[in-house]
């Protein structure tokens, strides 16, 4: 696919989307891109005036949302991005830039202004290219450019703008109106590129990327024939796969070369109808039209492969011996894991090809993120977390169809034995279980702490009470960035009394308090801040209700607060990671941010503000009035 090269351009980098969008991250997914979503920080209030042309304005946007997550990135835990791509998309009338409308009032002022006339909408994208320097600066190249596509609206009537409005579809789009949904029906034509008004010209996007990684050269200048996607002619740097799949539609009259044979098969495949597939047609195969399997679908099929080579790696401690040794062959990984050489072989390649590992002659390596979080003694380990996703979660996905089926969570069946909680009865059934349960929800809230506790300005309140806040985790960092805040950890006596494990060495801990108890049952610490991590989602409804209830009435109003570390869904419902969680059939939920507000509100919590943190959690903070 002649799409694929420059894709597959930025493989194996960490490439992150700086940006919340939905809709901007399905088109990059459905073209096969691997990438972070960090949502940018950057507040949209740019002086409009101080731009000649409104496309500026959104490019200065859009390169200032990339900036700031490359920056912030940069500095926390070590995780500099290779590539961070910002966008933003507005709607121009007659000169004025029209945003996401602020109500439902402002949404229908919009629509009613772009009724029956034409209207541009704009998108500026801005690629920062990240390179950290040997002192740790951050060196930073930005390419960006804008597409522009003209809109026109029928002529519409008061009550259909209105009806629109309440559907909510509006609400966070520029200009008030999708076009990709509801909102296509208010739509009479489009000029210029559709994905572009969805949020993300995709096909200019490959051309800058074409342009940044495919300089072209002079003969390719003079050989383009496609005018969308720029001819790729560099192709020895592209991965053996690709290679391979050109070298399987060699025709036999094509010279050889790996050049030329790639070439053969690219041109082949962009031209649409006009090249015949000489190599099919003399192998007596008549030529089809021919679909291509849609990339998404393709990495699916493969997903779960992947997922258990992570996990078979770690188990066999793969990323451990390399630390240690640093480069090795396979025959020496095979002896040190005590692994079959062909196995071992087969297990190393797989890693390099998932970007896990590196290899040069035949000698392996770990890369730095396996380094810092594949290994199972670092100090950002997620080791014991994948163990326990290949030891619990797996078992689970395995049913997924009758846990669809019957609407149930499938641990029972997996554990053959009647459970009403799991973390009670398997996970903490015994000693060593209870330490690489812990370990695993340690490391997994040592990446995410961070984020949650800077996710709001927590300053004001001096007492905080973590309920199953398991080794205490959020709190070092809570206690670290607040001078005046003291933490009390609560969790069941089972956990507490393994706590010692996890404290980390010089470090005062003297702010933190550890309390054995159970929350559902036990009368709550007093605190200002209450803190519930990983907890909402996983209890059913009537659970919930009394643990609310119960913070709800330890609160004083207008001075304590309850925060929350989950996944918040997307109010689309499109948020893979929430939703692809919710299938293990808990007996909780996962909600939105609008979901989280009027749950909250319903015990007396009437601020309710929501931080999505780009991390493996994010943040919910409701104060009670
Ligand atoms: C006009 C139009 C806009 N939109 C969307 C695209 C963008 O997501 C949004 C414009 O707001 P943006 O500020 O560009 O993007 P965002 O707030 O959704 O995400 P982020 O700032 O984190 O990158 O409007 C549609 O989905 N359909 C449409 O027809």
């Amino acid at each position: 696919m002649l799409l694929n090269p420059v894709i597959s351009k930025l493989a194996g980098k960490r490439v992150v989307l700086a940006s919340a969008s939905p809709r901007r991250q399905d088109i990059l997914t459905n073209v096969g891109l691997r990438f972070e979503v960090v949502p940018s920080w950057f507040k949209e209030t740019l002086d409009k005036s101080v731009f000649a042309a409104p496309y500026e304005y959104a490019l200065e946007t859009a390169k200032q949302k990339a900036l700031e997550v490359a920056r912030r990135m940069h500095m926390k835990h070590l995780k500099t991005p290779d590539i961070v791509i910002g966008a933003d998309t507005i709607v121009t009338l007659e000169e004025a830039i029209l945003e996401k409308p602020v109500d439902k009032q402002d949404a229908y002022n919009m629509l009613s202004r772009l009724s029956g006339k034409e209207h541009s909408v704009f998108t500026g994208v801005s690629i920062v290219l990240c390179n950290r320097q040997k002192d740790n600066q951050l060196e930073m190249d930005v390419f960006d450019f804008y597409e522009e596509t003209k809109v026109k609206f029928a002529d519409l009537s008061e009550d259909l703008l209105w009806e629109y409005v309440h559907s909510g579809e509006p609400m966070d789009k520029a200009g008030g109106y999708g076009i990709q949904s509801l909102g296509g029906m208010l739509v009479e034509s489009v000029h210029g590129d559709f994905l572009n008004v969805v949020g993300f010209p995709l096909n200019h996007f490959c051309k800058k990327l074409a342009e940044i990684y495919y300089p072209p050269s002079k003969q390719t200048i003079n050989r383009i024939k496609h005018d969308s996607i720029p001819y790729v002619e560099t192709f020895e740097n592209l991965s053996d796969v690709e290679k391979d799949c050109c070298v399987k539609r060699e025709a036999p009259d094509v010279k050889k070369g790996s050049q030329e044979k790639c070439n053969y098969a690219l041109r082949n495949k962009s031209s649409n109808v006009t090249v015949p597939d000489t190599a099919a047609l003399q192998n007596g195969i008549p030529e089809t039209n021919h679909l291509q399997l849609p990339a998404n679908i393709i990495h699916l099929l493969d997903g779960f492969k992947a997922s258990k080579t992570l996990f078979a790696a770690c188990k066999l401690k793969v990323f451990d011996e390399l630390k240690e040794k640093r480069d090795l062959k396979a025959e020496d990984i095979s002896e040190k894991i005590n692994a079959s050489l062909r196995g071992t072989e087969k297990l190393l390649d797989a890693c390099v090809a998932l970007g896990l590992l590196e290899k040069t002659h035949q000698v392996y390596s770990n890369t730095e993120a396996a380094n810092t979080f594949l290994v199972s003694d670092g100090e950002f380990s997620i080791h014991e977390y994948i163990m326990h996703t290949n030891d619990n979660l797996w078992p689970l996905f395995t049913n997924l169809e009758l846990a669809v089926k019957e609407g149930t969570c499938q641990k029972q069946r997996v554990i053959e034995k009647h459970s009403h909680s799991l973390v009670q009865d398997t996970h903490l059934c015994n000693q060593d279980k209870k330490k690489s349960f812990m370990t695993a929800m340690h490391g997994m809230m040592k990446i995410t702490a961070k984020d949650i506790a800077t996710a709001f300005d927590l300053s004001e309140y001096s007492s905080a009470c973590d309920l199953g806040g398991c080794t205490g985790s959020l709190a070092h960092d809570l206690v670290q960035i607040y001078t005046n805040m003291k933490v009390n950890v609560f969790d069941l006596p089972g956990v507490i009394e393994n706590v010692c494990h996890f404290q980390p060495e010089h470090f005062d801990t003297s702010r933190i308090t550890f309390t054995s108890g159970n929350f559902l049952e036990d009368q709550l610490p007093e605190a200002d801040l209450y803190i519930l991590s990983r907890v909402v989602h996983d209890l059913p409804d009537e659970k919930l209700d009394h643990l609310l209830q119960k913070i709800s009435n330890a609160c004083y109003p207008g001075k304590s607060a309850l925060l929350l570390a989950e996944i918040v869904l997307d109010e689309e419902k499109r948020e893979p990671r929430a939703l692809l969680q919710s299938l293990s059939m808990s007996e909780g939920k996962q909600r939105s941010g609008s979901e989280y507000r009027s749950l909250l509100q319903n015990y007396g919590f009437t601020s309710v503000v929501f931080r999505k943190t780009g991390n493996l959690l994010d943040a919910v903070l409701a104060v009670k009035s």
